[in-house]
């Protein structure tokens, strides 16, 4: 098993970004997103820019700890209990990271028309430093990254199956997005794995 002391940190500086490469085969990868693609109570996100509300054309779910509820980007949301599959990954992805999660937040991408802008998931009510372990299930797509005084960039492509770990100060130093690209036409989706206060 690959864990933080096999893997190299990925940022050069302020966090920590490591790549486990893909912890699942593809035919595991796929049959996982079936079955999240049916059995997730998928909803659109709803997200406050300037004041304003936007509805996004990608859809997400939170899960986690019965009776737990989140605040996330400015509203606040009750996470679904964990499905057996996602306990199941869960689990696997605490031993992999050496890391404890207590929710996950489902992103589904339709396909390259959806994507997610510059952020760091800074919110308040995660706690500060902790792991956030992202899984990637369906089409690649590109994961970019910028220090957000300094400049500097990094871009990993995540592939199907593939596992990667964003601890220390990285949301306080780094941002982080996924592309729009109008040529892909399959769908993705993506699990964050976080710990909440
Ligand atoms: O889809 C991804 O890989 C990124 C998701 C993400 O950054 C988030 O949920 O905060
Ligand atoms: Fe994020």
């Amino acid at each position: 098993m690959k864990t933080n002391e096999h893997v190299e940190n990925l940022i050069p500086f302020d966090g920590e970004l490591y790549s486990y490469g893909n912890i699942y085969s593809e035919e595991q990868a796929n049959s996982m997103l079936d079955t999240f693609l049916h059995s997730i109570a998928w909803d659109h996100d709803q997200v406050r820019l300037f004041g304003k509300t936007h509805i996004t054309a990608r859809k997400v779910a939170w899960y986690g700890d019965l009776g737990r509820t989140y605040r996330y980007s400015g509203s606040l949301k009750e996470a679904h209990a964990w499905t057996p599959l996602l306990w199941e990954i869960k689990t696997q992805v605490e031993d992999i990271c050496q890391a404890k999660y207590n929710a996950c937040l489902l992103n589904l991408y339709h396909d390259g028309n959806e994507g997610m802008g510059w952020h760091a998931d800074n919110e308040k009510s995660i706690v500060p430093h902790s792991s956030i372990a992202s899984l990637s299930l369906g089409c690649q797509r590109r994961f970019d990254l910028k220090h957000q005084t300094r400049g500097e960039k990094r871009s990993l492509i995540l592939e199907n199956g593939q596992l990667i770990n964003m601890k220390g100060p990285i949301q306080e130093h780094w941002k982080h997005a996924i592309a729009k690209s109008k040529k892909i036409q399959e769908l993705r989706i993506n699990l964050t794995f976080r710990l909440m206060i």
